[in-house]
């Protein structure tokens, strides 16, 4: 998946050595990693969580409902009952800790190349901020091992087979959520064909992603990563107990998701929004910082095989409903998001929306610091 900088960022060059600050050390906020001036700070309004998303009991009886409505409203919701044991869960917040923990040079081992999608390294939509965001993040495609082995050269195995572990359950639970969501839609079996005989999702690519974001000296100014949509069908992210995750909703603003012991937040990707030709729309979210703990989470990131385009399902499509995009593999929106960002949804979409206005997900107004 090539990525290409952006002439934005060309326009901001990065001190090099920055990029790879040892941010655990920095004692004041460097310019590098300000996001708001003193002057912004002043004049910008505290958001009031008076509500967040919904938090849905897999097990419920309503639970297909119930997941409907919180992706038609928010593109995300909390499950609890998901069936992932609560060990794995902390064994997997262990592993990152570990990883995040090594010096910084050791780190850079396993450091992403930049034409490539795994490793250690700033979040790939980096490029199109002009500072520098307050995490690092550690992305796994296919085996770990490799990386694992340049990061721990002696003790590489008990870190791939907590991710082998970690990801089969994942699997399992994506295409379990995957069919809850659908269902809720009408959508059966036999309308997603590339969904195997049984459903399962067999052939389905899937990225892991650690982020880490450090204690910051300087929170309010600070941005751990900017707001974006995920570029997948859906993402289920768990969080450990200190809080920073944000979602967007129209006419509401920015809403905190709180961290609930063993809950996980489901959002809606990409080309969930796609294949559900727009009922579904991917949530806009971002990950604030805080001064005394260290933050972390781990996003399991579900995509379609490689083979597979995407389109709007046909069942959802007729005379009064027309196709709002165009079919599309996941490789292909990954390079288009790697190209235009907050802007690769509507560069997809076929028709304009009657109304004028912009595709519910072109946050492209939306003000990100
Ligand atoms: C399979 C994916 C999905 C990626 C790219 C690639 C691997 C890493 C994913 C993330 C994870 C962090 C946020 C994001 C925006 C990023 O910078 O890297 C994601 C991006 C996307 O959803 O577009
Ligand atoms: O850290 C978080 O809560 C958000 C992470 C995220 O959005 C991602 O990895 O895609
Ligand atoms: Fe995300």
């Amino acid at each position: 998946m090539p990525s290409r900088v952006s002439d934005d960022f060309m326009a901001h060059p990065v001190n090099l050595h920055q990029k790879h600050l040892d941010l655990s050390s920095v004692k004041e906020l460097p310019d590098s990693h300000a996001w708001v001036s003193p002057e912004e700070l002043c004049s910008s309004g505290a958001s009031r969580d008076t509500e967040s998303i919904p938090v849905i009991d897999l097990n419920g009886p309503n639970a297909t409902k119930l997941a409907g409505q919180a992706c038609k409203t928010w593109g995300a919701f909390q499950v609890t009952n998901h069936g992932i044991p609560e060990s794995l869960l902390d064994k997997m917040e262990a592993a990152g800790r570990k990883l995040f923990s090594l010096p910084i040079q050791q780190k850079l081992k396993a450091a992403r190349s930049s034409d490539g999608v795994s490793g250690y390294g700033v979040a790939r939509i980096s490029s199109f901020f002009p500072k520098l965001m307050w995490s690092e993040g550690f992305t796994i495609v296919g085996s770990p091992l490799e990386h694992a082995r340049q990061l721990w050269p002696k003790d590489y195995n008990n870190f791939c087979d907590t991710i082998e572990e970690y990801e089969r359950e994942m699997k399992a639970l994506a295409g379990r959520l995957m069919w809850v969501m659908l269902g809720s839609l009408g959508i059966t079996k036999e309308d997603v064909n590339w969904s195997g005989p049984r459903g399962e999702f067999n052939g389905a690519c899937a990225a892991l992603q650690f982020n880490s974001y450090p204690a910051c000296p300087d929170p309010d100014r600070a941005m751990g990563l900017a707001a974006h949509t995920d570029s997948t069908l859906l993402t289920i992210l768990h969080q450990n107990k200190a809080s920073g995750l944000q979602v967007h909703r129209e006419g509401t603003g920015w809403v905190t998701v709180p961290p609930l012991p063993g809950a996980l937040v489901v959002n809606v990707g990409d080309l969930l929004h796609i294949l559900s030709n727009g009922l579904y729309p991917s949530v806009l979210h971002r990950a604030m910082v805080n001064r005394t703990q260290h933050r972390l989470s781990m996003a399991y990131l579900l995509g379609p095989p490689s083979c597979v385009q995407i389109s709007p399902l046909s069942r959802l499509v007729d005379h009064g409903h027309p196709a709002l995009y165009r079919p599309i593999t996941w490789s292909e929106y990954l390079d288009t998001k790697a190209k235009n960002f907050n802007k690769a949804l509507s560069s997809v979409r076929l028709c304009a929306p009657l109304n004028g206005f912009a595709d519910a997900n072109d946050h492209g107004s939306v003000t990100v610091g």
